[in-house]
């Protein structure tokens, strides 16, 4: 079963400007995949049209089995619950504490106080952080900061993971560790797709790899075997 589907999607900005041109995509459920492309290629444009951030100006859309083309408005929140985000700049809450970030989604979704806390517990363990649960973001460094947020993406157990450049501001071993939190959660079933610009690391990972040049996604690199 396919977990994104993109039939002929085109997004034209507001202003004008033709982000992405005829996008035919797929990935299937439990897949791992990058997105590459130069600066103002279309990659943060595409996930978040996927993440429901963004409409698209035509073609149609599917994401966890829903047609979401013209999906309304009070019905993204219930279908975002299915999809985690995952930014560069981590945007945690800087006057909450690490549990209280992760929490959130939770907490919105209108899960029990006992749930909330088996959850981000859980969370916390599976990115190494469960002793760092009452310390403030401004106290984290790049990576655990980058950690909280992925903790916070997972939380509600999404079928789909979207990370735009998570590694963009860290060293090349903090990345590595990074992406291998994505590798577990893959492992586990998460569909993952990640935008990049880090292509070493990408090529060291051998996995299927989407680029977009112009707003147009070119021809794949298949999976090379591990
Ligand atoms: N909200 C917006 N309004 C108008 N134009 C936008 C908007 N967001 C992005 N664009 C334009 O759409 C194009 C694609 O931008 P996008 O951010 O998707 O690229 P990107 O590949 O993620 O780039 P980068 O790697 O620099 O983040 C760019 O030309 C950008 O200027």
């Amino acid at each position: 079963m396919a977990v994104v589907e993109l039939h002929h999607v085109f997004k034209r900005y507001p202003q004008g400007h033709e982000a992405l041109r005829d996008i035919n995509l797929t990935l299937e459920a439990g897949e791992m995949a990058f997105l590459t492309g130069h600066s103002g290629a279309g990659k943060s444009t595409l996930l978040k049209l996927i993440a429901l951030m963004e409409r698209p100006s035509q073609g149609q859309m599917f994401v966890a089995g829903r047609n979401v083309t013209k999906i309304r408005r009070r019905q993204i929140p219930f279908l975002r619950r299915r999809v985690g985000v995952i930014f560069q700049d981590h945007r945690l809450l800087f006057d909450r504490d690490v549990y209280t970030n992760v929490a959130l989604p939770l907490i919105i979704a209108g899960f029990r106080h006992q749930e909330v806390g088996r959850r981000v517990r859980a969370a916390l363990d599976m990115v190494g952080l469960l002793d760092k649960e009452r310390r403030y973001p401004i106290t984290l460094s790049g990576g655990e900061a980058q950690r909280v947020g992925i903790a916070r993406a997972v939380v509600n157990k999404p079928d789909l993971l979207l990370a735009d450049e998570p590694t963009g501001n860290l060293d090349p071993a903090l990345s590595r560790e990074i992406m291998g939190l994505f590798e577990q959660f893959n492992q586990v079933g998460v569909a993952t797709l990640i935008a990049s610009h880090d292509l070493d690391l990408i090529g060291q990972l051998g996995r299927r790899t989407l680029s977009l040049r112009e707003g147009r996604l070119l021809g794949e690199r298949a999976e090379v075997p591990a």
